[in-house]
């Protein structure tokens, strides 16, 4: 670390309630304490995390960029990275999320702040992580966990609109607010039709009900939906499960809970590739690294 360079930090203080805001406390106070200089920019809405990273990205190509927030957050600025005009700038990371599986699935070990942010300076050179590309009509996004359509993207939706979130999220019980709307999805979520083209073959699904790609094993703040998943293989993962009710339904839970057996199981089909596409047939939610994509006939 020289004394010209400078550290710009993009802080959302609500991420993890709060979570993120004692995160970067700690991190100010090293930064103080060791004479460093920086900038903290907060963002004051939803999709200032891409305004304020593509920003940075054009105009301090110098600096060290740190996000301290959660993976909603990463989401927003590996975006505003990719559409400024140096879009291989790298992002330093200090998890501060409710849920964190993208540090999860990177195998982040460290989880002090300032252990992080010494880290983040002593490195001589980036580390290079995937991330995916998903293209909707004419538009595109990156995302550095998942992208999912029906069953864990109503999960979300029903995750964010719960009253109980925030308080569970105080108490650091995220992913049990995750998994009791996940109870409730299992009662509304419907079977839909699917059309999947990879590597010149065509799959339909009659009744898709899980369908994920992922870029490692996690979501939902935990759960390893793909454990074969794997960041740094240059290879995205495609879970999808079809419909299934009741004990059938418990049993494939309890499989994925324990011990990832799940994705043996005849109800679910599983490939590793580079590109695919997906097309549901029935207007579905879905999800981009927790967020949500609101309902659509996708086109992926
Ligand atoms: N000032 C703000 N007020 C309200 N929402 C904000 C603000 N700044 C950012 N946001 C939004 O907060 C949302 C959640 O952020 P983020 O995903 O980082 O936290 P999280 O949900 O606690 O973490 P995780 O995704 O790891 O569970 C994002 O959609 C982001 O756009």
């Amino acid at each position: 670390m020289t004394k010209t360079d400078e550290i710009e930090i993009i802080l959302n203080y609500h991420a993890g309630n709060g979570q993120a805001k004692h995160a970067c406390k700690k991190v100010t106070d090293f930064l103080d304490k060791t004479n460093i200089d920086y900038t903290v920019h907060t963002t004051k809405k939803d999709g200032d995390g891409v305004r304020i990273a593509e920003t940075l990205a054009n105009e301090h190509q110098g600096s060290k960029i740190i996000v301290i927030g959660g993976d909603g957050t990463l989401n927003q600025a590996v975006n505003g990275v990719k559409k400024s005009n140096y879009p291989q700038t790298p992002l330093g990371y200090i998890p501060g999320g409710s849920g964190n599986d993208f540090c999860r699935g990177i195998k982040l070990s460290i989880k002090d702040p300032v252990r992080l942010m010494e880290a983040i300076l002593s490195m001589k050179e980036p580390r290079t992580i995937d991330i995916g590309k998903a293209n909707n009509g004419d538009t595109s996004r990156y995302f550095i966990n998942n992208i999912g359509i029906g069953f864990d993207a109503s999960t979300v939706y029903y995750t964010n609109h719960s009253e109980r979130k925030e308080l569970l999220n105080s108490l650091h019980l995220g992913t049990l607010s995750y998994f009791t709307n996940l109870l409730k999805v299992i009662k509304v979520q419907e079977g839909f039709g699917l059309d999947v083209d990879y590597l010149n073959q065509k799959k339909h699904f009659n009744s898709a009900y899980i369908v994920v790609a992922t870029n490692h094993p996690y979501f939902g703040g935990g759960f390893a939906i793909d454990p074969t998943a794997n960041p740094f293989n240059h290879n995205l993962n495609l879970v999808i499960v079809k419909k299934i009710t009741g004990m059938t339904f418990i049993k494939l839970l309890s499989k994925l809970l324990t011990n990832g057996s799940h994705l043996q199981d005849k109800n679910v089909w599983h490939i590793e590739t580079k590109h695919f596409r997906l097309k549901n047939h029935s207007k579905q939610h879905g999800q981009m690294d927790g967020e949500e994509l609101n309902q659509h006939e996708f086109d992926l």
